[in-house]
């Protein structure tokens, strides 16, 4: 595989067709935004650079299939930008306000752009990513009971059914970096699909103070909701041990215990 052929693999998984609307982050010269055009898209690419964005929006003026923002990802107003895009195209059918990702996306912004596009099942229906392998592994793969398992993996999976595609080995590209990557999909649920809680804000923020003190049982780390023996009553009526620690907690218990022990 080369880097042309990892772009291929991308819009492949992606099962981008002749007019899907894509969000592309980090264009660079616009090798993949090649292949979103020639596959039929309708892209929004997110350029921070102003010579990468001049370059690659020049590259493809002739298309008009093409609109670049001069903007850091995650720093710019994601939602108004693609809404304004989307509302632009004059759609008629329903199914087009629903954007793609696909992004061959710089690694050290990656974990920001989860954060950002995950929670807008609203307008996209999924995001596809080449991701640094560890970073796929960690984001996807971590199971209960092991030290990778991490508030963003309840994060992940509050807002979306992840999938681990397939590694691209480092030898796969060119200049060669020191690291594998991956190819991951995240398909974005509708708000109506999300995990019944009462507030999403303070349902995140109780799983980040369990995390916090990785192995403080939450029936300390949670002291500033309830008291200890209410946290301990309400992960025995879970069937969970009153000694639970935060990384034995699937999402489903984080939801069951939030919406016992927050109250409103
Ligand atoms: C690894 S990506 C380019 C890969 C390109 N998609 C390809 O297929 O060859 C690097 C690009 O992302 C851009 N970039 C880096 N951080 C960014 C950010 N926070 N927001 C938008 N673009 C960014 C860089 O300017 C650079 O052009």
């Amino acid at each position: 595989m080369l880097n042309s052929d990892i772009n291929e693999q991308l819009v492949r998984v992606g099962c981008v067709e002749e007019g899907d609307v894509v969000l592309e982050i980090g264009p660079g010269t616009g090798s993949l935004t090649n292949v979103l055009l020639n596959a039929g898209a309708v892209v929004l690419a997110v350029e921070k650079d102003k010579h990468m964005a001049a370059l690659v929006s020049e590259r493809f003026a002739g298309t008009g299939k093409l609109k670049v923002l001069t903007e850091d990802i995650v720093k710019c107003h994601v939602r108004s930008h693609l809404l304004s895009f989307i509302g632009s195209l004059n759609l008629r059918d329903p199914e087009t306000r629903y954007a793609k990702v696909v992004s061959n996306i710089p690694f050290n912004v990656s974990t920001d752009v989860i954060k950002l596009l995950l929670p807008m099942g609203d307008i996209i229906s999924q995001v596809v990513l080449l991701l640094q392998e560890e970073t796929a592994l960690r984001l996807v793969e971590s199971s209960l009971r092991t030290s990778d398992y991490r508030p963003i993996n309840i994060f992940v999976n509050f807002y979306s059914d992840p999938e681990y595609k397939f590694k691209v080995p480092r030898t796969f590209f060119f200049p060669q970096p020191n690291v594998d990557a991956a190819i991951v999909t995240f398909k974005l649920k509708q708000a109506t699909e999300y995990p019944k809680v009462s507030s999403t804000k303070s349902f995140f923020s109780m799983v980040n103070s369990a995390f916090n003190g990785k192995r403080k049982m939450l029936r300390k780390s949670l002291q500033h909701i309830c008291t200890s023996e209410e946290i301990e009553e309400a992960l025995e009526s879970m069937d969970l041990p009153a000694t639970s620690r935060p990384e034995e907690l699937t999402l489903d218990d984080f939801v069951k215990l939030h919406n016992l022990i927050v109250k409103g």
